[in-house]
């Protein structure tokens, strides 16, 4: 299809969500475009999973409406149940089947034409570095394994829109790393969207987009690049000779206002990194040290929601199977 005329892959106006007392969601729009990967984030109970399940046509939404890939999801559900693959947290692969079994069950399911499936099945699990262990049962399989598993059969049937939530949750760094790595190949090869949640910082920052939703509503939305300059300025951080000098100097030669940390002066600065030589030589007062710090996704989730990403989750546990 020519750039441009592609339905956007998400398309949410005025999404609410209630179950009796609760407003799991209050009226959220959201858009995607096709072949965009989307991060969505949120402290515990925000309405992430509420929002996802609309999404995904497993709940009905109180008010609004949503569109996937031109679908709508009350009047079309089953175009989109076929327009989108699944993978949640809880695996629902059969241990007692082979890979190759767990893919050709999900291909019933579908009804995907069998003269194709075979060559279909081969190459995700290829896609995904399982063809190998085509034939060995999934419960041999360790933790990093299965979720791969289950990113092919969410790919099987050729979706547009991948939705992933905490696809790396309970995972090594390690393994994580391989997991983003097949996403990043099926992006460039299947030219699927991918919808994720997570908690993992350095994860959202390889999204396209972001949105941030908190309270059952979306308090931030965009690029990181673009979520992160909200935020502000650089932190320089400078350990001088004579930090009292240092804090006058910076006032009157710069219009810098410095403030006391651990031994240190702290500023504030747009492109740290250049300001930092024109501080160093015109502060007259020996400087020991300088680190420049640049606002990360956290700044960004604790200015809108007051909390850091990670203080309300539990912390990840390492997958003990490992991936090697
Ligand atoms: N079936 C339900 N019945 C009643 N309340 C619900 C139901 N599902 C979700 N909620 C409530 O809706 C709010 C949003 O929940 P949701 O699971 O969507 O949040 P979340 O962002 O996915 O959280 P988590 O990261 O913990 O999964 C919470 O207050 C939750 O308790």
């Amino acid at each position: 299809m020519p750039a441009g005329s592609a339905p956007p892959a998400v398309h949410a106006r005025g999404v609410t969500k209630t179950y009796g007392d609760v407003q799991a969601v209050r009226g959220i729009d959201l858009t995607v475009a096709q072949g965009e990967t989307f991060g969505f984030l949120g402290p515990n109970g925000a309405g992430k999973t509420t929002t996802i399940a609309m999404l995904c046509t497993l709940a009905a939404p109180s008010a609004g409406r949503i569109e996937i890939a031109g679908h709508d999801t009350r009047g079309a559900p089953h175009e989109v149940r076929r327009a989108i693959g699944l993978v949640f947290q809880e695996s629902t692969l059969d241990g007692e089947l082979t890979a190759a079994e767990n893919l050709r069950f999900h291909a019933d399911l579908y009804a995907l034409p069998t003269a194709t499936l075979p060559a279909r099945v081969d190459a995700m699990l290829g896609l995904v570095g399982l063809t190998e262990r085509r034939d060995s049962l999934v419960r041999t399989f360790s933790g990093g394994m299965r979720r791969r598993l289950e990113i092919a059969r969410g790919l099987l049937h050729q979706p547009r829109l991948l939705f992933l939530d905490e696809p790396t949750l309970g995972l090594d760094p390690q393994t994580r790393a391989h997991v983003w790595t097949y996403l990043s190949e099926i992006r460039a090869r299947e030219e699927t969207t991918i919808f994720l949640t997570t908690h993992y910082l350095e994860e959202a920052e390889s999204c396209d987009r972001i949105a941030i939703i908190d309270g059952g509503r979306i308090v931030a939305e965009g690029t990181p690049a673009e979520l992160k300059s909200v935020v502000g300025a650089d932190r320089i951080e400078l350990r001088t000779e004579d930090d009292t000098a240092a804090a006058r100097a910076l006032r009157e030669r710069f219009g810098l206002e410095a403030t006391a940390f651990q031994g240190g002066l702290r500023v504030r600065a747009e492109d740290g990194a250049r300001a930092v030589p024109a501080l160093c030589s015109g502060l007259g007062v020996l400087v020991h040290e300088v680190t420049v710090i640049r606002p990360t996704l956290d700044d960004v989730f604790f200015h809108h929601t007051g909390r850091g990403l990670r203080d309300d989750a539990s912390p990840p546990g390492a997958d003990p199977a490992g991936e090697h």
